[in-house]
Order: C-alpha cells, then structure tokens, then sequence
C-alpha cells in the first residue's frame, strides 16, 4: 500500500492537440504547503496542464492524481455572475459549500477587504476594473481554503503594488493552511519570487522542472 503524502501527482504524462505536443512522460508530485510555478511562451500548454490537475481535461497517456480535499480554480478570465455583487460572488461559493447565509457574506466581505476591494463589498461586476474583478475571483477561490490552488495567469491585471500584496498571500496561504498552489505567470520575476519550484515549457512536449 502506498502512503499519500502528495496533493497532486503526474506520471508520465502525455497531452497533444494534434502534431501540436504539450508535453510528454511529464511526472512531477506537489505536496501540501509547495507553490509551483508554470512558465511558457503563449499557447505553451500552461492552461491545459491546470486544466488537468483539476480534471476538466483526461490525459491522452499517463495518470494523473488529485488527492486534494478542494481544489480551487481561478480562471484567467474572472467569470463573475454578472447580476450578483462582488460580495454576492464571493459569499455564494461559501454556500455552495454549506456556510449559512449570515456568515458567508460576512466572511466574504473580510476576504474582499483583504483584496483591498473595501468600497466595491456591492458593487455588480461591470461596475468593476479588470484587475478589480480578477480579485474577486482570487478572493472567491481563497475564501473556500482549497487544499489545492490552480491558478491561471492571477495577477496578470494587476498592478506592481497588488501583485506583489497576492504573491504574498499565496504564500501565506502554503505556508499557514498547508496549500499546495500551481501557478500560471509570464513574469519571471513573479515566478522567482513566489514559486519554490517552476515548470518550464519549453515547446515540443519537453518540460523541465527548475528552481
Ligand atoms: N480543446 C482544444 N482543442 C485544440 N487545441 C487546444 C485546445 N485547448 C488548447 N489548445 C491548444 O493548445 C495550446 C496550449 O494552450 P494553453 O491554453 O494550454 O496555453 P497557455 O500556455 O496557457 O497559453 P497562454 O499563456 O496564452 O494562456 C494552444 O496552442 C491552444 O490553441
């Protein structure tokens, strides 16, 4: 019998779209509390890997394993309802997961302040920046306490001050709640700053594992 230490676990995965190969024999293991880093030029397969990990796409070879309690997904596009507030957005994912109605939207209100989105707690999404709305997203997701943490490309609408606030608070979350966190950036300062670890598409199915 095995001892499951790991949250998610590749072997030796296989995954093409046609002649077009993304990666190949890909294995690697994230255990609780590691952030991992996803680097790759546009349209490298960093998506597709996260989409993977989450089982919202079956790999053509190898097995893929996700021992995660919750797994949180922040899209790279926020996909907020649009006729429900930021704090609306937040409080119904907590109630999905049976938090009573009361203290989910208080408890979405705290991480929406966190997010530093104190005036906007009822403000509809199209009343919100593109930066504004990924923090909801962000707040939407951390706000479930996800054993495993994907996230596409998160701090991409943020500005220098704000991604540096989220790099912390990913790390904080690894560090303080044992999360293992995947995530997806094209900044390799961000990547150095925040992963322990990066995966580095490098094109035609190889992937290298780097520090
Ligand atoms: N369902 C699909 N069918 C066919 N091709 C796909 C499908 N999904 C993704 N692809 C292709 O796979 C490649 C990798 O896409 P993916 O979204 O994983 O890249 P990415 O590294 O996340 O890119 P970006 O940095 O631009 O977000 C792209 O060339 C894309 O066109």
């Amino acid at each position: 019998m095995e001892t499951v230490s790991a949250v998610l676990r590749f072997r030796q995965v296989g995954m093409a779209y046609g002649k077009l190969v993304l990666m190949n024999g890909l294995s690697f293991c994230l255990k609780p509390g590691q952030v991992v880093g996803l680097s790759g030029k546009s349209g490298a397969g960093k998506t597709t890997l996260l989409r993977l990990a989450a089982g919202l796409t079956r790999p053509e070879e190898g097995r893929i394993n996700n021992f995660a309690g919750k797994t949180g997904f922040v899209f790279q596009e926020p996909r907020l309802l649009p006729w429900r507030t930021a704090r609306q957005n937040v409080a119904l994912a907590l109630m999905a997961v049976g938090t009573q109605k009361t203290r989910a939207l208080k408890q979405a209100g705290q991480m929406l302040e966190c997010m530093e989105l104190d005036g906007f707690l009822d403000a509809y999404p199209n009343r919100l920046s593109g930066g504004m709305q990924q923090r909801v997203s962000l707040a939407r997701a951390l706000a479930l306490e996800p054993d495993l943490l994907l996230l596409d490309e998160p701090t991409s609408a943020l500005d220098q001050g704000l991604k540096t606030r989220m790099s912390e608070m990913i790390r904080e979350l690894a560090r303080e709640k044992g999360a293992a966190v995947l995530f997806s950036s094209h900044s390799e300062q961000e990547l150095k700053n925040t992963a322990d670890w990066i995966l580095r598409f490098k094109g035609k199915g190889l992937v290298e594992i780097s520090d």
